[in-house]
């Protein structure tokens, strides 16, 4: 538990960290070296928290603009939400497990088990034949031979292999258009689902090494709970929190206390000058605050969360001399718009219980043109008034970019067009708010590997800098807390160890 060190064991005392970023992964990295009785201090380069974790509560109605739910497969998520008393805020989401994939321009329930699957009708005979015998069928032969091949192999084709198109294109495509507003063809498989992509190289068969590794994880978790009751009690699946997922940013800032955090405050150049005597006290940091610049200095260590794409527009010294950052490759990032609709209840004639709708690519055959919508006041009933339901509808990504950041009329226009067909919801809606991303998430494609070296590179050749966030182990909000809890503890251990200079 973050909290479980008492004022003996706290190993940072007197030591000083800077943190580039508020967004959770830097929060929950704050909170976690804070809690070890570290000195921190955050840099925000906007004037709010909680970067890509935004809610806005205006005309009776609360919406998130960023996340809107989350999972806690990840310990330090339980841990860090037990840690900040936020269970009695949590929110799980009415009937989650009912969500929707269009098919012909009409929702369809997506099957959650095998009979579900066999009566579904989102996929022909011939597809759901293939999925069950993917354990006999599976093409091995049609594999990358060589190693590098199969690393860089993408989502699209590996599941193409194993189910055919008609899955790639009805479940898988939706599928990664809503967990990242990518498409099946840019992502790497090896880092976009590597548990999946582990279980073709152990088992060849995914279905058959998935049932065999579902059998091993329920033992095992058998006997977690017999450990633990209170964690085998919680219900499993997405969530929020009253007020939205921005609670969890300003739970953890009212932890952290203001003057631990600056906002307004975008760090533009970062300075390590090891004196050769003390290894401590080496970074400073130049940022810009209301038009000013201003020298931070004496950090011990620097954990860095801003998006890599700003990373390398900042300055790095190391010891007097330039280190040119010209090896941090482009990211490429998804840019989406997330427009919130309302409508009154009485004009939705074909209202859906549930999650929410995801919309195929190729279903834009059908005149759809979102990526998808949730059904965000069935989900949660308090985020509206009674008679009125509010939906977040995304548009964009990999498929549309540049309709992404089309104007606010443009937009209404489409997603009114769009939810009249798959909901009936007739007329004008009495709300509209729409907030642009131009940077939404980094896409795990081709290069990804490119991106870990120069995140490792960084980390192996600044003593003292840490790099945490949602360009490093999975873009969830889940993932983002993980890796800011992982760069705290790696900053616990450089704190600690006698040279303090990870053998520079
Ligand atoms: C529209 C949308 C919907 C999403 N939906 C979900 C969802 O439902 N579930 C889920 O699990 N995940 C979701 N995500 C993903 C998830 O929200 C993010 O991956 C996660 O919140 C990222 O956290 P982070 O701390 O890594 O980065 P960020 O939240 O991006 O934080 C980085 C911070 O660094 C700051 N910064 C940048 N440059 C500087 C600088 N030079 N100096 C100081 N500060 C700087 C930024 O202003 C920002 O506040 C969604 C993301 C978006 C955009
Ligand atoms: C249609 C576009 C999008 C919707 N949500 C997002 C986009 C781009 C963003 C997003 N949603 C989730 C994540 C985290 C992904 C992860 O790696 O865990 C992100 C970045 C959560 C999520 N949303 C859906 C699923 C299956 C998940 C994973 C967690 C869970 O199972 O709850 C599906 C989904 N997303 C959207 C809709 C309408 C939808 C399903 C009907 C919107």
């Amino acid at each position: 538990m973050v909290s479980a060190a008492s004022s003996e064991d706290k190993p940072g005392s007197g030591k000083r960290v800077a943190i580039v970023g508020s967004g959770v992964s830097g929060l929950a990295a704050a909170y976690k070296l804070k809690s070890h009785g570290v000195d921190v201090k955050v840099f925000e380069s906007e004037g709010r928290i909680g970067g890509r974790l935004r809610s806005i509560s205006r005309n009776d109605l609360i919406w998130d603009e960023g996340a809107n739910t989350m999972t806690e497969s990840e310990a330090d998520v339980q841990n860090l939400l037990d840690d900040l008393d936020l269970r009695e805020k949590q929110q799980y989401p009415l009937s989650q497990h009912k969500r929707y994939i269009v098919r012909n321009g009409m929702p369809v329930l997506i099957p959650t088990n095998p009979i579900g699957l066999i009566q579904s009708s989102i996929l022909s005979t011939q597809s759901k034949i293939r999925i069950i015998l993917e354990p006999f069928l599976w093409k091995k032969k049609n594999a990358p031979e060589r190693p590098e091949d199969c690393a860089h192999e993408s989502v699209g084709r590996f599941f193409e292999r194993h189910f055919g198109r008609e899955v790639v294109d009805y479940l898988i495509d939706p599928f990664v258009a809503g967990t990242s507003a990518a498409d099946p063809e840019s992502l790497s498989m090896q880092h976009y689902f590597p548990e999946l992509w582990n279980l073709e190289q152990r088992f060849g068969s995914i279905i058959a090494g998935g049932i065999q590794s579902q059998f091993s994880a329920r033992k095992e978790k058998r006997g977690d709970i017999r450990g633990s009751p209170e964690k085998g009690k919680r219900p499993l699946g997405s969530f929020s929190f009253e007020g939205g997922m921005q609670t969890l940013a300003n739970r953890l800032c009212e932890k952290l206390g203001k003057d631990n955090l600056k906002l307004q405050s975008k760090v533009l150049s970062l300075c390590y000058s090891h004196d050769g005597k003390t290894s401590s006290e080496n970074w400073s940091l130049v940022v810009a605050s209301d038009k000013r610049h201003s020298r931070e200095s004496s950090f011990d260590a620097v954990i860095m969360t801003a998006p890599l794409s700003n990373v390398k527009e900042m300055k790095i010294t190391r010891r007097g001399i330039p280190f040119p950052l010209n090896f941090i490759p482009e990211v490429i990032y998804m840019p989406l718009s997330v427009i919130i609709t309302t409508f009154k209840k009485e004009n939705v004639k074909r209202p859906l219980e549930g999650f929410g709708v995801l919309v195929p690519s190729k279903e834009q055959n059908s005149g759809l043109r979102t990526l998808g919508t949730l059904f965000s006041s069935v989900m949660f009933p308090d985020r509206a008034p009674r008679d009125i339901y509010l939906y977040t509808t995304f548009i964009g990504g990999s498929r549309n970019s540049e309709l992404a950041k089309a104007s606010m009329d443009e937009l209404k226009k489409i997603v009114t067009s769009d939810l009249n067909m798959l909901l009936g919801a007739e007329g004008e809606p009495t709300f509209v708010n729409h907030y642009y991303w131009s940077k939404g998430f980094p896409l795990y494609g081709q290069n990804y590997e490119s991106v870990l070296k120069a995140i490792k590179k960084m980390e192996e050749e600044l003593p003292g800098f840490f790099y945490a966030g949602n360009h490093k182990g999975g873009i969830s909000v889940g993932k983002a807390i993980s890796s800011g809890c992982q760069a705290a503890d790696l900053v616990i251990s450089y704190l600690n160890s006698a040279s303090g200079e990870k053998g520079h």
